[in-house]
C-alpha cells in the first residue's frame, strides 16, 4: 500500500452533481505530486477532501497506513498552505511559525530549536522579529510554509501557493520549494493550473479534467507522450486533428497525410513543429506574432486553423498572404482511439 491512497473517491457540494468521481490516487512517501488542470476540474475539492474540510460521498482515504476518511481535520496530521498567506498580522515571524508548536505545548527550548531550524530552511534567518506587513509577498509565503512544516505533518497540501507572486519570484520560489521539500523529505500535494510550474517541480503530475484523472505520469512522459487529446492540448500540442483513411480531419475539412502509425485516430503537433514557409500544404495568414528569433503564424487552412512558426529571417509573409506549410508525419504525436 502506498503512503497516501485515495480509493474510488467521489466528492460534491450540497445537492449539486458530483464534482469529483471515482478518483484513485496513490502517492509514495517523500513524493511531490502536482494536481494540474483547468479551472473547475476539481483540484481544490480533492485537496479539501484530503484535508477533511469536506466529506466524502464515496470511497476512502488512507495516510501512512491509517484510514483518515472520517477523521476531523485536526486529527489528520496534514499541513496546509494556500494562496493567501493567512499569517497572524500582529505576530512576528518567530511567533507565527511557533504557533502550532505552542498549541501542542512543546517545551520552550525544543520549540526555539525547531522554529529556528525551519526559519533557516526557508531562507528567513535574521527575519525572526519582523511583522508580516514588513515583508514582501514571497517572504510572507515562506513564513506560511515554515508555519506549516514546523509541526512535521505527514502530508503537506499546497493550493496555488505562488499565484499571488509576480512571475520572476514565482520561478524562484518554485525552485526553493522543491529544495525544501527534498531537504526535509516532506510528502507534498501541489495544486496548480500552470503547467510550467507542475513540470518544473513535480515527481509526478496528475492531470485532471471534469472531476476525473486523465493521466498520472512523470513530467517527461506527460510532456513527450500525452495519452489523451485533452492532455496533449494541455501540454502544448495546439494542432490536433482526427485521423482516418489517410486523411487529417479538422473543423473546416480534410488534408491527406501518409506515414502515421497504423491505428492512429488523432495526430498532434506543437506550434514549433509546424514549419511555415515550405511544405506540401497551403494556408492564408490570419495573424503573425514576432517572438524574437521566430515568428508565430496563425493560418487558415483546408483543415481549419493551424498554428506554425518560421525563423524570423525567413518570415516575410504578412496577414492575408498565402504560405506553404508542413505537418511532418515523423514528428507527429499519434494517439490511438
Ligand atoms: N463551495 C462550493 N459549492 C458548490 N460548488 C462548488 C464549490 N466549490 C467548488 N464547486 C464546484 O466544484 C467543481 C470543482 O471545483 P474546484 O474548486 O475543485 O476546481 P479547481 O480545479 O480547484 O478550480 P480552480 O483552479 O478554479 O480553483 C466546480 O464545478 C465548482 O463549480
Amino acid at each position: 500500500m502506498s503512503y497516501l491512497n485515495l480509493q474510488q473517491v467521489a466528492l460534491g457540494y450540497g445537492n449539486a452533481r458530483t464534482a469529483v468521481e471515482g478518483l484513485d490516487l496513490a502517492v509514495e512517501r517523500g513524493e511531490l505530486i502536482s494536481l494540474l488542470g483547468p479551472s473547475g476540474c476539481g483540484k481544490t475539492t480533492t485537496m479539501r477532501a484530503i484535508a477533511g474540510l469536506i466529506d466524502l460521498r464515496a470511497g476512502r482515504i488512507t495516510l501512512d497506513g491509517r484510514d483518515i476518511s472520517r477523521l476531523p481535520p485536526n486529527k489528520r496530521d496534514i499541513g496546509l498552505v494556500f494562496q493567501s498567506y493567512a499569517l497572524f498580522p500582529h505576530l512576528n515571524v518567530f511567533d507565527n511559525v511557533a504557533f502550532g508548536l505552542r498549541l501542542r505545548k512543546v517545551p520552550a527550548a525544543e520549540l526555539r530549536q525547531c522554529v529556528e531550524k525551519v526559519i533557516a530552511a526557508v531562507g528567513l534567518a535574521g527575519f525572526e522579529a519582523r511583522l508580516p506587513a514588513q515583508m514582501s509577498g514571497g517572504q510572507q509565503q515562506r513564513v506560511a510554509l515554515a508555519r506549516a512544516i514546523v509541526i512535521e505533518p505527514k502530508l503537506l497540501l499546497l493550493d496555488e501557493p505562488l499565484s499571488n507572486l509576480d512571475a520572476k519570484l514565482r520561478v524562484q520560489m518554485r525552485a526553493e520549494l522543491r529544495r525544501i521539500q527534498r531537504e526535509l523529505g516532506i510528502t507534498m500535494l501541489y495544486v496548480t493550473h500552470d503547467q510550467d510550474e507542475a513540470l518544473a517541480m513535480s515527481d509526478r503530475i496528475v492531470v485532471m479534467n471534469s472531476g476525473k484523472i486523465e493521466q498520472l505520469d512523470t513530467p517527461e512522459q506527460l510532456f513527450n507522450a500525452p495519452r489523451t487529446r485533452f492532455v496533449a492540448n494541455f501540454m502544448g500540442f495546439e494542432n490536433l486533428f482526427d485521423y482516418r483513411d489517410g486523411q487529417l480531419h479538422g473543423a473546416a475539412g480534410q488534408l491527406p497525410l501518409a506515414g502515421l502509425p497504423a491505428g492512429t485516430a488523432c495526430a498532434g503537433w506543437r506550434v514549433q513543429q509546424v514549419q511555415v514557409g515550405s511544405g506540401p500544404y497551403a494556408g492564408r495568414v490570419l495573424s503573425r506574432g514576432f517572438l524574437g528569433e521566430h515568428v508565430e503564424y496563425l493560418l487558415q487552412t483546408a483543415l481549419g486553423e493551424v498554428r506554425g512558426m518560421a525563423p524570423a529571417a525567413l518570415a516575410s509573409a504578412r496577414e492575408g498572404d498565402t504560405v506553404h506549410f508542413d505537418l511532418p508525419a515523423h514528428e507527429a504525436l499519434a494517439l490511438a482511439a
